[in-house]
């Protein structure tokens, strides 16, 4: 057989599924169901998207957000640009990715721990670190395709927008103080771009395992359906709405929570006729910061059910070996589950 690069983007064509990408029966993803998911409209009253975030994020840990203010223009520039680069040859990719010395953009398939995985997602991703400075950070970015650099800067420029809006919202709907988030709690983001090709046979295959992120909120676009929420035990199909954001919380806002608000649980599943590409902005503290549950929801009848960890080991621990939220909470919780 001739040798495959590693990256599944680069399999044009393939008729079926190498034995290290079949998942056991026992780990296939079994049935999701299609239900509309709550929308939020960002260019509403602010009174009332204050309580429509607080009661959507309260029920559902996940919702869809129109009018963002991030052109659509942009984001269709950010699609083209990203599909461009997931299309370039294996070579092009990883020399491109090469340059920084940090490690910090980089381009991989499957996890990033792949060469410890007995079995391996049917996707590569695309990923680079936003902070401390964009332009320093830029001078690392691949230059190919050659507007690269350009679209990337102006796309996170504005989401980091949005993500200031949204949780500066979320902090004033739950009664913390004002600018809660602001600084050290939200200013470590990355930006990535998730590239599942199409698979000859779907159901013997993962796109991403079950996880929630174990970050303080995640903002994603999807072009093609394929991401699954669970709420109240059912898998929950999202279909995409054209131009809408899916913003999730992850582990961390469900800590300063103290359990108030959860991190959404979701997988991926590959299909077999299309690409499917995400652009994924997660948002993270600090490394050095202390995640706990922030004392305005500690009280006699709420004792903290979480413990308090520096972000790097909550981010270590939970990345090592992406948990379920059994282990995952053994780990950050108290309470017994
Ligand atoms: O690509 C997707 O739809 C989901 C990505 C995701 O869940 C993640 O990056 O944590
Ligand atoms: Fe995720």
């Amino acid at each position: 057989m001739m040798s495959r690069t590693k990256f599944v983007s680069n399999w044009g064509g393939v008729v079926s599924v190498p034995e290290t990408y079949v998942y056991p029966p026992e780990k296939r993803f079994g049935i999701s169901v299609k239900k509309s998911i709550p929308v939020i409209d960002w260019s509403d009253d602010r009174a009332l998207l204050l309580k429509r975030v607080h009661d959507v994020t309260q029920e559902f840990g996940f919702v869809q957000v129109i009018n963002h203010g991030v052109p659509k223009t942009l984001v269709e520039e950010m699609m083209k640009i990203m599909k461009e680069f997931h299309g370039m040859s294996a070579e092009d990719k990883e020399r491109e990715c090469s340059k920084d010395p940090d490690k910090s953009c980089k381009v991989y398939t499957s996890s990033q721990n792949y060469e410890n995985e007995q079995i391996h997602l049917w996707k590569d991703t695309f990923k680079l670190r936003c902070h401390p400075n964009l332009d320093k950070n830029l001078e690392f970015w691949p230059q190919n395709p050659p507007k690269l650099r350009e679209v990337v800067k102006a796309y996170i420029v504005m989401i980091e927008k949005f993500a200031s809006e949204i949780l500066e919202v979320l902090s004033e709907g739950l009664g913390l103080e004002k600018g809660y988030f602001r600084g050290e709690m939200s200013k470590n983001p990355e930006f990535l771009a998730h590239h599942y090709p199409p698979c000859p046979n779907p159901s013997l295959t993962v796109g991403l395992s079950q996880h929630a992120d174990p970050t303080l909120i995640t903002i994603l676009f999807q072009d093609v359906n394929g991401l699954q929420f669970l709420k109240d035990g059912q898998w929950i199909d999202v279909d995409p709405l054209p131009d809408a954001f899916l913003v999730n919380l992850g582990y961390v806002f469900e800590v300063i929570s103290n359990g108030k608000l959860k991190a959404a649980e979701h997988r991926v599943v590959t299909n077999s006729t299309t690409s499917r590409q995400t652009l994924v902005y997660v948002v993270y503290p600090e490394n050095d910061v202390t995640i706990e549950p922030s004392k305005c929801f500690i009280n006699e009848a709420n004792p903290p059910h979480y413990r308090s960890l520096e972000f790097k080991d909550f981010y270590n621990k939970l990345m090592s070996k992406p948990p379920d939220r059994k282990t995952a909470m053994e780990f950050i919780s108290f309470d017994q589950l």
